[in-house]
């Protein structure tokens, strides 16, 4: 039973009952529809009180029914609001849980609104790339005015309970059973006027100047949320919410939607929502997988080296009120570390305080302690090891420990791209070892490689995932192999932007085609951000640049293949980036962040290309964004290939969450899927045949089979690995 409705004397509950999250399936809303007409309509109930199951008012309208573009076709969230809105009994709504989306847009069309004190309540449809089109735009403008308004619809922003009430969103706020404090707030109000409660008839109030308000709101939008069309939707159905009579607004919000789907960013999106809920899903080839194995609970933890990766991790474990040992190999160290971990905390807690949430850590360092003794953590449940990438160093670390620590807990390190295998071979229990590769900066970035070495347990693999989860991450699991499987893609995509230099662009040329496809920063403002050195160490220890290289090798090549020296020569240079003033562009000081074309780099290259008698060639934006683009697609075929990514969603979570590729696409295994294969295939194949010397070009044997198959539904890319080897 979807809906289901009892009697309290002369009040009706009307209790949607739609597992996980009491979403608005066509089911529930035609269920709902008709409880409401009965209750409505029957003499003995006086007043009614809307609620949800198991501590969740709703999630909102049920995203697996948005496959089809016909939209709700039998009856829509806005005929059930209409009814309940023109009620002649007082309707009240009981938000426990969440009332999120169409959940929301249902409580705005009761009359009053009682709320539990761990409530959250917002209008998110944005962030899957559609508006709230069940008069959510047109609704709460009314209740809270339009900044407030604008503000939560455009950032689909989740609002605790007490900010809500501070807004008028919601009327009371409980402490206790938010149905009883509602159907007690019902009987209150039996026979009370009801008209200045309907929202659809009060008018707007503002005083601002609303023509320069929206100008200014769109000209930060198209800024902020660059080429996501939704926000821009969503202002321009907020301003139909002053301009246009309630009704017309309604009949905006259909055309604004109507037309967004027709982008495909609203498809792209809600597989993005899908497949990180997915991600969380992990199964081994034995079947062993999330629903099967218990994580352990994690309640001590210890943190090694605090440097920038250490200091994000103690701040994201503090943040989850997990209680960590902080540790550092001298006094210096672990007094900068104890520093930066306390701004950062301080950040967090001013943060949360905006938002109205309290936090352990607002006055200190919550539960973190620092130390310089190993000994202190001898009986932490799990140890996160952050000390730089070093892999000698790393082993040295992960042997002390497995000596020292009580036989089950767990050993993680993070890294990002370090064989997980050979650092567990060091230890006395190689099964409990794992990778957990965060992101920079770890306490705000969401995404976590889990790396899962052969000797892993599938404990240890529960555990970490679960870890994970608690901080807030997105959690993928993600085989061992050299980089894993970000990195690994972004290999052939930063060699690719080196060869457009060399073959006739500027850094600007390419970060700005790649930017506006959508990425938040090209690939040569990622690695002025990130240290030119950093990519010159891990290449000088490959023997690509440096002293090892065999003498007469050409400039522009390596065993065979091409290879593009530039970076290296910056480096030499001391031309490392942001941190040095000057890398691929020039910056207003050293540190500094604001980058501009730099005419000495014009002229460097320029040089260059004489130096090597390369002949240049005008490289418009398309040839930037598909010889960069398809190459990394590439390597995520070779990745599922060889089982280091479960699925392609996997990795366009990886993608979406770490990398700033943008959302509204997808993921660049979605995004391949949307361009089609074939093409995808043709351009790879003609490019690596005019460049046998550049493999990444190669198509991989995984893409030139599903184009043969006659290119599949992604979802069923999987099967296609059928007999391949699978390292997960
Ligand atoms: C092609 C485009 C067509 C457009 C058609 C437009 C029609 C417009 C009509 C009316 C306007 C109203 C629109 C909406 O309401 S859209 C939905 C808005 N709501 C949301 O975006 C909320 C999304 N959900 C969440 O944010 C979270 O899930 C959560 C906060 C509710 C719970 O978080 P958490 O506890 O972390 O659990 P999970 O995220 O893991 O979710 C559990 C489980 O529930 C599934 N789920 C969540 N929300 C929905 C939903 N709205 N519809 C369907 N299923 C939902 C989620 O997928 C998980 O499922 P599982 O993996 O199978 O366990």
């Amino acid at each position: 039973m979807e809906v289901t409705r009892y009697q309290s004397h002369a009040v009706s509950v009307i209790e949607i009952n739609h597992p996980p999250v009491n979403a608005l399936s066509s089911l529930v809303c035609q269920a709902l529809f008709k409880e409401f007409v009965e209750a409505s309509k029957d003499p003995s109930v006086e007043a009614i009180v809307l609620c949800g199951a198991n501590g969740k008012f709703c999630a909102g309208a049920d995203i697996r029914e948005f496959k089809s573009t016909s939209l709700m076709k039998t009856i829509s969230i806005e005929d059930i609001n209409g009814n309940i809105e023109s009620c002649k009994k007082p309707v009240v709504a009981a938000i426990e849980g969440v009332a999120l989306g169409g959940g929301l847009e249902l409580a705005l069309s009761c009359h009053y609104r009682v709320a539990h004190i761990k409530a959250i309540v917002g209008l998110p449809e944005v962030l899957i790339g559609i508006l709230p089109a069940a008069g959510g735009t047109q609704r709460l403008p009314r209740l809270i005015g339009i900044p407030a308004a604008l503000d939560m619809i455009v950032r689909g922003r989740h609002v605790p309970a007490t900010e809500a009430f501070q807004l008028g969103i919601v009327d009371q706020v409980v402490q206790t059973n938010a149905i009883d404090a509602a159907v007690h707030l019902a009987r209150e109000i039996i026979g009370k006027p009801l008209d200045n409660r309907r929202l659809s008839t009060l008018p707007v109030q503002y005083n601002i100047n609303i023509e320069d308000f929206f100008d200014n709101a769109l000209k930060k939008a198209k800024i902020q949320f660059f080429g996501a069309q939704a926000p821009l939707a969503c202002i321009e159905a907020v301003k139909a919410s002053v301009e246009l009579p309630f009704y017309q607004g309604l009949k905006k919000e259909q055309e604004l939607i109507a037309s967004l789907v027709t982008t495909g960013q609203p498809q792209a999106q809600q597989y993005a929502f899908f497949s990180e809920r997915n991600a969380g899903k992990w199964t081994l080839p034995s079947g062993e997988g999330w629903d099967n194995v218990s994580p352990k609970i994690i309640k001590t933890t210890a943190v090694i080296g605090l440097g920038t990766m250490g200091r994000g991790i103690v701040t994201s474990l503090s943040k989850a009120n997990i209680s960590v040992i902080a540790l550092e190999q001298d006094e210096k160290q672990l007094n900068q570390g104890k520093k930066a971990v306390i701004s950062l905390l301080e950040k967090e807690a001013e943060k949360l305080n905006k938002q109205g949430k309290s936090s352990s850590f607002a006055n200190g360092l919550g539960p973190v302690h620092f130390t310089l003794d190993f000994g202190e953590i001898r009986n932490v449940d799990l140890v996160i090891e952050a000390v730089y990438e070093n892999m000698g160093l790393k082993k040295k670390i992960f042997q002390k420990i497995s000596k020292i620590l009580k036989p089950d807990a767990f050993l993680c390190t993070n890294t990002s791209g370090l064989d997980i295998d050979e650092i567990a071979s060091v230890t006395n229990r190689p099964q409990n070892v794992i990778g957990m590769h965060f992101f920079s900066p770890a306490n705000i970035m969401r995404l976590l490689e889990v790396v899962r070495g052969c000797y892993t347990s599938p404990i240890t693999i529960a555990t970490t995932m679960s870890l994970g989860k608690t901080l807030g991450k997105v959690a993928v699991l993600v085989g061992n192999c050299p980089l894993f499987v970000g990195n690994r893609m972004l290999l052939p995509y930063v060699e690719q932007a080196g060869y457009l230099l060399e073959d006739g662009c500027n850094p600007e040329d390419v970060d700005n085609a790649l930017e506006h496809f959508g990425f938040a920063m090209g690939p040569f403002c990622m690695m002025d951000l990130a240290g030119l050195d950093v990519g010159w160490r891990s290449r000088m220890e490959k023997g690509l640049t440096g002293d090892r290289v065999p003498t007469g090798t050409p400039a522009r090549q390596r065993q065979g293949n091409r290879y593009c020296p530039i970076a290296d020569m910056l480096c030499e240079l001391g031309r490392f980036g942001q941190k040095a003033g000057m890398g691929w562009y020039k910056y207003e000081k050293l540190g500094g962040r604001k980058a501009s074309p730099d005419p000495w780099i014009r002229d460097f290259l320029e040089k260059y290309r004489n130096t090597h008698q390369i002949k240049s060639h005008v490289i418009n934006s398309e040839e930037i964004i598909q010889r960069c683009l398809y190459v990394l697609i590439n390597a995520g075929f070779k990745i599922l290939e060889d089982g280091i990514a479960t699925s392609p969603e996997d990795i366009d979570v990886i993608y979406n969450n770490g990398y700033g590729w943008p959302k509204y696409r997808g993921g660049p295994m979605y995004y391949a899927a949307t361009t089609g294969l074939a093409k995808v295939y043709e351009t790879l194949d003609r490019n690596y045949k005019a460049n046998p010397d550049i493999p990444s070009m190669k198509p991989t044997f995984l893409l030139r089979k599903l184009v043969a198959v006659g290119e599949p539904p992604l979802k069923e890319w999987k099967t296609q690995l059928g007999n391949l080897n699978n390292k997960l």
